[in-house]
């Protein structure tokens, strides 16, 4: 999917939201684990639930390969139910040595050879260009990068200044942006992060940003929103258990669209209060 494509997407359901396919076998309802895959029906259940308020579905990786060959089943029939009107992201966080990192890049976007066509691929830019390279030579295809991370770990490195007092965090937005365009690289930035958000759209006016953390890690969509938006709206923002687990019994999917409903409402308004 391309970048006028995904901005028609939000405009025609009024959204910004990313629905986190983050599915782990223990936290879903008891129900469930009479099905022959009950991670499947969950996300069956959970993405017919959340389709029409989302532009997004970003499966975390880690909940399917954690469980071997059956977790990489799931993820591709879960993929195959999500229409292609939606935005896919396989957050993987991937990013080794060029030939590697190509490997990577075919396992999540060449279909005919893994299985796999996501829209984009979550890469970390520590190797350098030529571990995130590879991912840019897909047409259509996005790398998003990290740059400010949600977590608490996120100050270990990415605020460590250089001797001109700039942050590495604020290194990887520039830099990165020599390797690929706003067509084809956005960047995760850490809803927990929205008093940086100004400084990020300086340092990145184009770019879609990635933003997880609403929701169960606390940030602000109304922040994230405000300080965030540009004039292709330019953001993505995540949420996955305050969705997907808004309920552990038999009314999950209910919640779920509850829960996505509520959040599609507060996006529409801040896309009229901010796009227009
Ligand atoms: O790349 C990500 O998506 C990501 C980056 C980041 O800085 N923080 C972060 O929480 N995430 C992911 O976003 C999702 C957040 O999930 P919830 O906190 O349950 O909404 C998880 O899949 C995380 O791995």
């Amino acid at each position: 999917m391309n970048r006028t494509q995904l901005f028609e997407n939000i405009k025609v359901r009024k959204s910004f939201l990313c629905v986190g396919l983050d599915t782990d076998i223990t936290k879903i309802p008891k129900h469930l684990l009479k099905f022959d895959n009950p991670v499947l029906e969950f996300n069956r259940q959970i993405i017919e639930a959340t389709s029409e308020f989302c532009v997004a579905y970003k499966p975390n990786i880690a909940f399917y390969e954690s469980n071997g060959v059956k977790g990489w089943q799931t993820l591709q029939s879960t993929m195959d139910l999500i229409s292609s009107d939606h935005f896919t992201i396989a957050d993987a966080k991937r990013g080794d040595i060029g030939n590697t990192s190509a490997m990577y890049a075919r396992a999540f976007f060449k279909k005919e050879e893994s299985g796999f066509n996501f829209d984009s691929v979550t890469v970390a830019p520590y190797m350098g260009a030529d571990s995130v390279t590879p991912f840019l030579e897909f047409k259509n295809k996005w790398v998003i990068l990290l740059a400010l991370t949600s977590n608490e770990g996120s100050k270990d490195f990415q605020f460590i200044k250089d001797t001109a007092g700039e942050p590495l965090y604020e290194k990887v937005l520039k830099n990165s942006q020599n390797w690929g365009n706003a067509d084809q690289l956005m960047f995760v930035v850490g809803a927990t992060r929205a008093d940086e958000l100004t400084n990020i759209r300086r340092l990145a006016p184009d770019n879609f940003l990635l933003v997880p953390g609403v929701g169960a890690q606390g940030g602000s969509l109304q922040e994230v929103a405000k300080y965030g938006m540009n004039k292709q709206c330019g953001l993505l923002v995540n949420s996955s258990r305050a969705i997907i687990y808004a309920s552990n019994g038999e009314d999950f999917a209910e919640r779920a669209y509850d829960e996505a409903k509520k959040v599609q409402q507060e996006m529409s308004m801040l896309l009229d209060k901010y796009l227009s």
